[in-house]
């Protein structure tokens, strides 16, 4: 028998590791809660700073103004006076004009030192000889005329159009500078826009022509009789849309419900799949895979695909880091985000976590606008947009309209789908795209001129009716036009056809011999059209064919496009696969340590299931303790299972997104992977500590230790493969069942070749040797050939401990690659 009171002593340690790690993931959100308002105090400090500068700098600059208009005011009158009473100089108008002389001149700058100008900025004409305490504003001022980088970032000059560009020669390293260079420089923007007011209509184009805003690269995409069908149906989503959509505008695509808005932006983006698709799509004027640009195209999905355990910022700010250029400096990408998050009027909650359906966070427009926050920190050329404006109230949409208006300043060019705008928000579209059901254009054009063209086919909107919803209600025929204006609603797609000369195609002049334009010969030909024989009715087994080569060819059309290689065209260098893979460590540390409760609570099932089955299993039988170490392997493969499946099946839609938009799949893969080695290095610990003290094996605790390592190790990487390879469901059973199954096929008798052969296929047959082996080891009171015939009872070799180590390490790294191969190939979108 082995000395208990040493084991038992020995054991103490891992217990108290246990209760410490317990301690540590409590406590672990709180660390990061108090490093994020560590940070918030020096970037609040920042902006403050910025604001008051600003602020000071609108106060000069209006007292500036006020100077030089009593200075020229009075130089006019002087001119008058002088010009009436050239030979009487009046002393006293003399000594004004001595006193105002430096202001006069408009070419020369004004200096605000009160000493030098002679007048004051507080006020414009001083008394004479009153010498006054320069005021604080004063100070500043006089302070940034003399040395302009002695605020940082912040330059007096209104001229300076260096808007997004680090200056050079200066040196901006810490949070603090770089935030102050920021907000300077979000104040400055501010300024601008205040000065043309409304950033909607003239303001707009006054400000992009006024200022040197800076343009980024651009896209147009023109598309030419673009028609999407579906495969498995043969049913047309798209017909003939042409038309194009341009740099600097944006894009709105309206439409009654299932017209097919969705499927207009997935194929402008590339993403249309399980349809056959016809037409061109021209990316700036070439025949271009849309694909080579995808590092620059934003995309935003109609559901709100954020991480809900990372702050609105956090969110951001990952996003920006993975797909901004990488030669970016540092200082810049906090003013890209900063102007985001401004811009969408997150400030509030910047710090908030942004919450999952369980855990409520902020709220449903907030989140929204975190979700096209998003894409548009990443600075895209082409910003595509599902229904950004879903779910807003009047306010929250305006506000993000103007955000993306200012995006459009820069060249981008937007596309959304927008559900009934209000008016206010409508007048801030500069092209429409109107779709009738069936996927045909209705209008595509100036979304100014669109009453202009419904007037000239006889539709007016009446008054007090919102002009969009007028068209919706009409497009879903719910609003009859034939008495008013002789154009019923399923006629509108052939009369913009007819008004721009598209060709028509055959079967849709049926519905135009109303027009008389076509003759009835030509519809008489459509009739028998062998084209339009596929919507004869189909026998069941017909139907049922085409519906499983529909999902097969959606399958293949989703790999295919996983697997597509374009040659990227972006111009943009975003950072390499190390440092995502940094990038990603970061966040999926942070995410773990906000689910430390549930961590928690896997390690105190862990304990009791160590304090359970340590009291229960027998060490010292003939087995070497082989009852004990099955009943482990059963259990930790199951609790380390259901916990690793976490992993990888509650982000897949986030993976999608980050995948799809270019991010590293690599990097996401090989970081949670090594996120989760500290679980696989923890969890033998918390498990062994009980186990351990209460079986009192005679192998040592480091033996035991290391198979349950490699044990923990190859069953996370199943689990990995199961979480990605099946749904969420499945892989939960799965994960149960796998492990009861192969414990049991790997203990029973092995009589048969077959069942021998098989049992090496099973991960727990190689960790229930290993921890035998180590066992009988330790039985030096046996003589070895017993001990050697009794594990060759169970098939099992003395000398194999290391075999049965690297097999099950093997079996950890194959099921990972197996793994990232799936989630490559099948979880893309
Ligand atoms: N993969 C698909 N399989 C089957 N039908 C599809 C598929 N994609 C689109 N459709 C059908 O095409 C039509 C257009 O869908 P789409 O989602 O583009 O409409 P929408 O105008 O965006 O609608 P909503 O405004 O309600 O979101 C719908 O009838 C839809 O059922």
């Amino acid at each position: 028998m082995i000395d208990l009171s040493f084991k038992a002593h020995s054991a103490h340690p891992n217990e108290t590791l246990s209760t410490l790690l317990l301690i540590i993931y409590n406590c672990s959100d709180q660390v990061l809660t108090t490093r994020g308002r560590r940070l918030a105090k020096s970037r609040e400090a920042a902006a403050r700073s910025a604001r008051e500068t600003a602020k000071a700098q609108q106060r000069w600059k209006s007292a500036k103004d006020a100077a030089k208009k009593h200075a020229s005011g009075l130089q006019a009158h002087l001119s008058r006076t002088f010009s009436r009473k050239k030979d009487t100089p009046d002393p006293e108008k003399l000594k004004i004009l001595n006193q105002s002389k430096p202001d006069i001149d408009d070419g020369l700058p004004i200096s605000p030192h009160p000493s030098t100008s002679g007048v004051s900025l507080s006020s414009p004409v001083p008394s004479e000889g009153k010498k006054k305490e320069p005021s604080e504003l004063m100070q500043i001022m006089h302070k940034i005329e003399e040395d302009p980088d002695c605020y940082e970032g912040f330059s007096i000059g209104a001229e300076d159009t260096n808007v997004g560009n680090v200056p050079k020669g200066k040196q901006i390293n810490t949070h603090s500078q770089i935030f102050k260079y920021a907000y300077a420089q979000l104040e400055k923007e501010k300024a601008q826009q205040q000065e043309y007011k409304d950033l909607t209509f003239s303001g707009v184009v006054k400000m992009a022509t006024n200022h040197e805003i800076r343009k980024r690269p651009l896209i147009e995409i023109s598309f030419k009789d673009l028609t999407l069908t579906l495969k498995a149906k043969n049913k047309h989503l798209l017909r003939c849309v042409t038309g194009k959509i341009r740099p600097g505008r944006i894009t709105a695509v309206m439409g009654p419900s299932g017209a097919g808005k969705t499927t207009f932006l997935s194929a402008l983006a590339g993403k249309a799949i399980g349809c056959n698709m016809t037409g061109l799509i021209l990316i700036n004027g070439k025949n271009i895979s849309i694909h080579s640009y995808k590092k620059i195209i934003g995309f935003v999905p109609q559901d709100d695909i954020v991480h809900g355990n990372l702050t609105v910022e956090e969110n951001l700010w990952f996003s920006a880091k993975c797909r901004l250029s990488a030669d970016l400096p540092e200082p810049d990408k906090v003013l890209v985000v900063e102007r985001v998050i401004e811009s969408l009027g997150l400030q509030q909650v910047r710090g908030s976590l942004v919450g999952t359906v369980e855990k409520r966070g902020i709220s449903g427009g907030q989140r929204k606008r975190v979700n096209v926050g998003l894409e548009m920190v990443m600075e895209p050329s082409l910003l595509i947009l599902d229904e950004p404006t879903s779910g807003l109230d009047s306010a929250s949409s305006q506000l993000l309209l103007r955000a993306l208006r200012r995006e459009a300043l820069e060249g981008v060019n937007i596309c959304m789908v927008v559900h009934q705008p209000s008016y206010a928000l409508f007048k801030m579209f500069d092209d429409l795209v109107l779709l009738a059901k069936g996927g045909l254009t209705v209008y595509h054009g100036s979304a100014k001129k669109v009453e202009e063209y419904f007037a000239g086919l006889g539709i007016k909107v009446p008054d007090r009716v919102n002009p969009p919803d007028h068209f919706i209600d009409i497009l879903e025929g719910m609003v009859a036009t034939e008495r008013s204006s002789g154009v019923s609603y399923e006629e509108l797609p052939v009369r913009w056809m007819l008004h721009n000369g598209y060709s028509v195609p055959p079967d849709m002049r049926q519905n135009a011999t109303r027009l008389e334009l076509f003759s009835t010969d030509e519809n008489l030909n459509y009739e028998t059209n062998p084209s339009n024989a596929g919507t004869a009715e189909q026998s069941f087994a017909g139907e049922l064919w085409q519906d499983v080569k529909g999902t097969v060819e959606l399958h293949r059309d989703k790999i295919r496009l996983n697997f597509l290689k374009s040659k990227d065209l972006s111009n943009r260098r975003t950072p390499g696969l190390f440092q995502q893979y940094r990038y990603f460590l970061g966040r999926v540390g942070k995410q773990r340590l906000r689910e430390a409760r549930i961590q928690a609570v896997d390690y105190l099932i862990l304990l009791l299931a160590g304090a359970c089955l340590g009291s229960l299993a027998n060490v010292s039988d003939q087995t070497f303790g082989a009852v004990g170490y099955t009943y482990t392997i059963i259990a930790v493969s199951l609790l380390c299972k259901i916990a690793a499946l976490r992993s990888f099946s509650l982000d897949r839609l986030h993976y999608w997104r980050e995948s799809a938009s270019g991010m590293s799949s690599l990097a996401y893969f090989l970081a949670k992977d090594t996120i989760d080695h500290f679980n696989t290095l923890i969890k033998p610990v918390v498990y062994l500590s009980m186990f351990y003290f209460f079986t009192n094996p005679r192998s040592s605790f480091a033996d035991n230790y290391i198979v349950l390592l490699c044990l923990v190790y190859c069953v996370t990487g199943i689990a990995y493969a199961l979480a990605i390879f099946f749904e969420q469901g499945a892989a939960q059973l799965s994960s149960v069942l796998l492990p009861v199954v192969m414990t049991l096929i790997a203990t029973r008798p092995q009589d048969s070749e077959f069942l021998k052969i098989l049992a090496k296929f099973c991960y727990p047959r190689w960790a229930l040797e290993a921890f035998v082996i180590a066992n009988a080891e330790r039985y030096s009171g046996v003589w070895l050939i017993t001990r050697c015939g009794s594990l060759l009872k169970s098939g099992y070799n003395l000398h194999d401990w290391n075999l049965c180590i690297i097999i099950l390490t093997f079996i950890g790294i194959v099921s990972r690659a197996v793994a990232f191969f799936c989630m490559v190939t099948f979880q893309k979108k």
